[in-house]
């Protein structure tokens, strides 16, 4: 069976500027794939080609199978894109401009109209049916946007930053109708917000520099750095020079009496030794633990990571 999404060695410039080299990732399952990058990362430039709006430089794209550049019409028509700037036309009413993307989709007249009522109710907003796209608030534009690009049911739903300029509440209702959608829905979601990514998806992808530097599960992102600190409960902290003596610790924060953070180089397996050592020396330890690294430090060292590969 052909994946839905296969993009090889996606290669694009702009005038004489490469805005994105060598993108090649697959997608195989329905649930949400995180793209993840800083501003000029290169995002909507590989998600403009997946759709077919930008032709790239170099490299394929397959959509379910299907060759974007040998069958753009018919790639398209597995696919439903929500691009950063949400193209409405604003004159209409919800219900006839679902029915125009409908019909630019090619979906069959007749089934029409069960399509737009069935978009409309997946993402609530059957009540403005009749009511001028201008007229609607940011959020509810933003609903339209996601009900045209799932309105022929495509495999795959490409959301560009779908929650950028939205106030805080409305991020939480988008968020919640993208996981709904995701059910039955292979959904790209391009961020520069990392707990965004982190929050609303299975895998993520990441780029920098116009390269991926990181392509696993969200797990898999979050185990990436490993610990080099661990907190540990003491009766009484011992003075900083017997804890230096302990092999493999660089450092010593205070933080209170009975608790102090302590770096360590090497492996985690540090633990041990600092229980072994504390028991021979009557420490009188209370509690140890390793400390996850944050999220944001696993970003930041794989920006800067990509920054020398540049
Ligand atoms: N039409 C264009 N002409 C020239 N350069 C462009 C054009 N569009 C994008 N670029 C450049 O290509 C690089 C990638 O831009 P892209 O918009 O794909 O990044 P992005 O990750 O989507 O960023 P953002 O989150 O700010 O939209 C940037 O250096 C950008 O300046």
């Amino acid at each position: 069976m052909s994946a839905i999404v296969r993009v090889e060695k996606l290669s694009h410039r702009y005038a004489s500027a490469w805005a994105i080299r060598d993108i090649s990732f697959e997608i195989n399952k329905t649930g949400v794939v995180g793209l993840l990058g800083s501003n000029g990362a290169g995002k909507s430039t590989t998600m403009n080609i997946m759709c077919g709006v930008l032709n790239q430089t170099e490299g394929e794209v397959f959509i379910n199978g299907i060759d974007k550049r040998v069958n753009a019409r018919l790639a398209k028509q597995q696919l439903g894109f929500l691009p950063q700037t949400p193209p409405l036309y604003t004159d209409f009413t919800v219900n006839e401009f679902l029915t125009y993307a409908a019909d630019l989709r090619g979906m069959e007249k007749k089934t029409i109209k069960q399509a737009v009522a069935i978009a409309m109710d997946r993402t609530g907003i059957t009540h403005f049916s009749e009511r001028l796209i201008k007229n609607l608030s940011g959020g509810y534009r933003q609903r339209v946007g996601i009900a045209q690009a799932i309105i022929h049911r495509p495999k795959l739903v490409i959301l560009d930053e779908p929650t950028n300029g939205l106030d805080p509440n409305q991020i939480i209702e988008a968020r919640k109708l993208i996981k709904e959608i995701a059910i039955d829905h292979t959904v790209l979601l391009s961020s520069h917000v990392l707990s965004e990514i982190n929050l609303l998806c299975r895998d993520i992808i990441m780029i920098e520099g116009g390269r991926i530097v990181f392509a696993d599960s969200m797990d898999a992102f979050n185990n990436y750095v490993q610990p080099q600190s661990m907190l540990v409960t003491m009766e009484v902290i011992p003075p900083e020079s017997e804890l230096l003596k302990v092999p493999g610790v660089t450092k010593v924060q205070y933080l209170s009496n009975t608790q102090c953070r302590i770096y360590f180089s090497g492996s985690a397996d540090i633990t041990q030794v600092f229980i072994k050592e504390s028991v021979q020396r009557n420490w009188r330890l209370k509690e140890i633990g390793l400390e996850k690294s944050l999220l944001d430090d696993v970003f930041k060292q794989l920006s800067h990571q990509s920054q020398f590969a540049r």
